[in-house]
């Protein structure tokens, strides 16, 4: 896949996948590391291997299926995808970031992201959900944006703002629904900070994330929301704590990404039910081809 992608090439694949399903979404979920059994509540599917999507990348990490899922959640149409694209798999930004045009040319008006994260709060547990209330994206910091380079009118602004992305809406129902499952006691509201990765962090890096105020860190999800947010999409994110983030030179553990896969596991059927019932809410029509 080249690195420049025009409108013309979200265009191909999202008038190939239009031809291919009768399924019309207007939710997009994007499953972290582990959390790919998300796409298993949709009903009636149509599923595509991201190898059989002309213009797709394809996924390279363990725990990332690389599939497209399209189905229903209580009645409302929905794409999944399991298994993202990250940076530090070579994908330049705009690859990364390149489903969420697609779902924007195919109608998509929200976008839920879901991630694994490892936490630098103390209040913290492993197994703990953050709802993401802002992102610190650090390679976006450094000059590392999808949206670098000549911006395309079609799809958004030169300038798009970056405040308020995360819907307060759909934060307050996600929380409402944590009490009435009986979960909350295990639900946080945070700050998620990208970074590059692929190694986790060092303890002088894990102590710097700390002192800026970061709740959970991970490597993906804030080009796929900068880019959502680019288009007009609505945006809920979700971050599963997989690991607490080393921060003591005293401390002897360390994480690895079987563990990561791992915690995922435990805590993915209520993710499950939370983004089934969150959808069940959402106020969209349906429509189909
Ligand atoms: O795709 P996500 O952000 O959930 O994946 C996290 C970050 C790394 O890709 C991996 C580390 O275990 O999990
Ligand atoms: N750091 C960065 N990314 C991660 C972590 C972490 O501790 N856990 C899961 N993804």
């Amino acid at each position: 896949m080249k690195d420049q992608i025009c409108y013309d090439d979200y265009q191909k694949t999202a008038s190939w996948l239009l031809s291919q399903t009768q399924h019309r979404p207007k939710v997009a979920i994007i499953c972290g590391s582990g959390l790919g059994m998300l796409a298993d509540a949709l009903k009636c599917q149509d599923s595509f291997p991201y190898s059989d999507i002309p213009g797709f990348p394809q996924s390279t990490v363990q725990g990332h299926a690389g599939r497209l899922v399209f189905g229903e959640l209580k009645e409302k149409t929905c794409v999944c995808m399991q298994g993202r694209f990250h940076m530090y798999e070579g994908h330049s930004l705009c690859k990364t970031t390149f489903p969420v045009r697609v779902f924007k040319l195919l109608g998509v008006e929200t976008l839920i992201v879901t991630n694994a994260a490892g936490s630098l709060a103390d209040s913290y547990q492993v197994g703990d959900i953050m709802i993401i209330k802002d992102h610190i994206n650090f390679p976006g910091l450094a000059g590392l944006n999808p949206l670098n380079g000549p911006n395309d009118d079609k799809f958004g602004p030169r300038f798009p703002p970056m405040s308020g992305v995360y819907d307060k809406d759909l934060r307050k129902i996600a929380f409402d629904l944590c009490k009435s499952m009986g979960v909350s006691q295990f639900v946080q509201e945070g700050v998620y900070c990208m970074v590059g990765g692929p190694n986790f962090e060092s303890i002088a890096e894990a102590r710097l994330l700390h002192r800026l105020g970061v709740d959970a860190v991970g490597m993906s999800t804030a080009p796929e929301v900068v880019v959502a947010t680019h288009c007009g999409m609505r945006v809920f994110g979700l971050s599963l704590i997989t690991n607490k983030v080393v921060k003591s030179y005293n401390d002897t553990e360390s994480v690895n990404h079987e563990a990561v896969l791992e915690v995922s596991k435990l805590r993915s059927q209520t993710l499950q039910m939370l983004i089934t019932e969150l959808v069940s809410r959402m106020d969209i029509n349906n429509n189909t081809a």
